[in-house]
């Protein structure tokens, strides 16, 4: 068998703050301090997630994080009876008498959205869109009338009160992606909810240079070649900045110099793009078209002098 043990050290989590990043947290905070929820849109890749953790991390309170999806339900947020407890205690210290005394009790644990109402964290709902509408309803009462309603579970108690220190941030990618539900306006309607926009060159090129472990100008023209295939796209939002990341790390890794002549570069780059510039281009041969493009957008790239 064998044991991978090298791994890229992804640390994705790690912020840059930026000028822009930096302004938009402050507003965002705030808001939060205020008392709303935060609610950040926009296409993949753009940085919702990293700015909603980083966002909640401010705030200094414990996070709970939640990614949506179809069939998160009233479960899984509230919470279940996971089985029984019981308690048998049989007495027969005096011969003739014989005592029995059997207790069966339910075990219940609490769900991710109860636990956090209940202790004040901070909830990081990401991709929100893609639990049902019916799911996300539950956030009405939370964000309107500050309580859980614990519709469904048996618990003997109706509702609890949302703790005071209890905030959320949710993140989604915009209605047209698919695998996304559009959400009821009642729910957005109590949001504030910020477009989050791929970033500019600059600071795009600083993220990955960062990330990467890669000087900035070869960066920036891994940032700007794959933003020449993004503009290409017609159909759905081409590569993100996820996809400069990959490209840079690779490169790094396997000391493939970031140069558009180089045909290891240039195989890195296929590799990592041709599907999703494929899927995003109008053309007959999406992916030989998609290639095509690659390889122009190589061989006009920057290169670094050494
Ligand atoms: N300000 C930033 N500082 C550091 N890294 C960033 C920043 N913004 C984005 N990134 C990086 O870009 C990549 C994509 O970011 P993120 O996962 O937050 O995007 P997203 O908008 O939530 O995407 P999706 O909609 O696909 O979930 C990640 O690798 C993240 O680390």
């Amino acid at each position: 068998m064998t044991v991978l043990k090298d791994k890229i050290d992804k640390n994705s989590r790690t912020i840059i703050r930026d000028e822009k990043t930096e302004e938009l947290l402050s507003r965002s905070f705030q808001y939060m301090k205020a008392g709303y929820p935060i609610h950040f849109t926009g296409p993949s890749g753009a940085g919702k997630t990293t700015l909603a953790l980083a966002l909640a991390k401010r705030r200094k309170k414990p996070v709970m994080l939640i990614h949506g999806n179809h069939e998160l339900n009233n479960k899984d947020l509230i919470g279940d009876f996971t089985g029984y407890t019981s308690k048998k205690v049989v007495d027969n210290y005096i011969r003739s008498v014989y005592k029995r005394d059997e207790n069966v009790t339910e075990t219940w644990r609490d769900g991710r959205l109860l636990e956090a109402v209940k202790n004040g964290y901070t909830l990081v709902y990401d991709e929100f869109t893609r639990s049902l509408p019916t799911t996300n309803n539950i956030f009405l009462s939370i964000l309107e009338e500050g309580i859980l309603p614990l519709y469904g579970t048996k618990l003997t108690e109706p509702f609890v009160r949302v703790h005071p220190d209890f905030a959320v941030i949710f993140t989604s990618n915009p209605d047209e992606y698919a695998g996304v539900y559009q959400t009821q306006d009642a729910l957005l309607d109590r949001l504030i909810t910020i477009y989050i926009d791929y970033k500019d060159h600059d600071r795009e090129a600083a993220i990955v240079a960062d990330k990467a472990k890669i000087n900035e100008k070869d960066a920036a023209a891994i940032t700007e070649l794959v933003a020449k295939l993004r503009n290409e796209c017609k159909e759905e939002t081409g590569p993100s900045l996820r996809a400069s990341i990959m490209i840079g790390r690779l490169a790094a890794e396997q000391k493939i110099k970031i140069d558009g002549s180089n045909p290891d570069f240039v195989r890195l780059c296929l590799d990592i793009l041709s599907h999703q510039v494929s899927r995003c281009i109008e053309s007959d041969e999406p992916f030989k078209t998609a290639e095509k493009l690659i390889k122009k957008a190589c061989s006009n790239m920057e290169v670094t002098k050494e």
